[in-house]
């Protein structure tokens, strides 16, 4: 049995890490909080961590004790500086709450680039674990959308290099902007991403400690995620019965299925696949011609076959990058974007348009 951490920082993080309670424990919120009996067999601790009281009140599927305030205002206000500063402060007090949880085997951070609590406490918090503890330790990042404004795409492209220079194993992406062509209002596609991102961690979990028929393990897992360029992604497809298996390792590969955009065999360094479903659906030849067809694009694939009787096929694949194509578009809009907050400030600081303005009246008095 694997002991697995999983922490949500700030709100994003939060609610996806709501999003996995909410699918460990078969979506029954009432009685979740009493008869904590998660779906799997793994040990899951779960931790949110979060500045905004609100957003830890907004959750609904994780246990009270499982939820960590630490007081600042209402959040950080999407400044990584002040983000910074309050995690050094409240150091000591979160590392405590995570050691007394035990040891862990994996661990997972859950954040969003962009705003301030997240993508500020995220990067030191990886490095204090890396420290403490020699269990690795995969950050999954949610990108903005690309409209949500300078600072958060600012947010973005600092975050994503901390979270790179904090000695993490690996960073799995997920793009809101990719993601939007689920369509619905925000607060509906946030839920549908949250679920999407939930259902593949969860499936991952469920996949490193199961008895496979082709094994992978978490030594496999660590190899794929070590490959590339440090960035991964993940894909997943759910068959209905009349689905050639083949067809579902397509669409876990395609743009359908994935939480990030890239052409897998352009972009891809090494591969996990792993299938799950009743073993009549499990043809060996078509999944052999798929990973040989994806192999021979991204050097080396692993391939995992759970047997479960009366399931239909279920296929994720996780996969690190070489390049990123999209990556390197999100940081010349953050660019353009730290270079347009820059000039603003400058603009301001030389022209003091507003203290011009205030100035026509110093010596005045109002006349009445
Ligand atoms: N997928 C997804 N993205 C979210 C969700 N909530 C917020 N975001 C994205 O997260 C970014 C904002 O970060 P938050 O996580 O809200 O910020 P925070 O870490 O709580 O930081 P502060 O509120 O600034 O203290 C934006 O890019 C949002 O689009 C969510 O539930 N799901």
């Amino acid at each position: 049995m694997l002991n697995i951490l999983v922490i949500g920082n700030g709100q994003c993080g939060n609610r996806i890490l709501d999003a996995i309670n909410k699918e460990a424990f078969g979506g029954k919120s009432k009685f979740a909080k009493f008869y904590s009996q998660q779906k799997y067999k793994s040990n899951v601790e779960t931790i949110a961590i979060n500045t905004a009281m609100n957003d830890l009140k907004e959750m609904r599927f994780t246990k009270a004790k499982d939820r960590v305030h630490i007081p600042h205002l209402h959040g950080v206000g999407a400044n990584r500086n002040v983000g910074k500063n309050v995690f050094e402060e409240n150091k000591a007090n979160i590392m405590r709450q995570i050691e007394e949880r035990g040891n862990f085997d994996i661990g997972f951070v859950l954040t969003s680039a962009s705003g301030g609590t997240g993508s500020s406490f995220t990067p030191p918090l990886i490095e204090e674990l890396k420290k403490s503890y020699d269990f690795p330790i995969y950050a999954v990042v949610v990108l903005p959308f690309r409209e949500e404004g300078t600072l958060y795409l600012q947010n973005a492209a600092f975050c994503l290099k901390d979270i790179r220079d904090s000695g993490v194993d690996g960073i799995i992406l997920a793009d809101n902007q990719f993601l939007k062509q689920i369509g619905g209002d925000v607060q509906s596609a946030y839920n549908s991403i949250n679920d999407m991102i939930a259902k593949r961690i969860l499936f991952l979990i469920d996949a490193l400690d199961s008895e496979m028929m082709m094994v992978t393990d978490l030594g496999d897992f660590k190899t794929v995620m070590s490959g590339g360029a440090g960035l991964a992604t993940i894909g997943f497809y759910e068959a209905d019965k009349g689905t050639p298996i083949k067809s579902a390792i397509q669409k876990a590969l395609s743009p359908s299925g994935l939480l990030f955009s890239t052409d897998v065999y352009k972009e891809g360094s090494r591969a996990m696949i792993i299938i799950k479903g009743d073993k009549s659906y499990l043809s060996i030849d078509e999944i052999s011609t798929e990973v040989e067809k994806l192999s021979s694009s991204v050097g080396h694939v692993f391939k995992g076959i759970i047997v479960r009787k009366g399931e239909t096929p279920q296929v994720l694949a996780v996969l690190t990058l070489e390049v990123a194509e999209e990556l390197e578009n999100l940081y010349s809009v953050a660019v353009d974007a730290i270079h347009q907050e820059r000039e603003k400030k400058t603009r301001i600081t030389e022209q003091k348009g507003v203290d011009r303005a205030f100035s026509q009246i110093d010596g005045l008095e109002p006349d009445y």
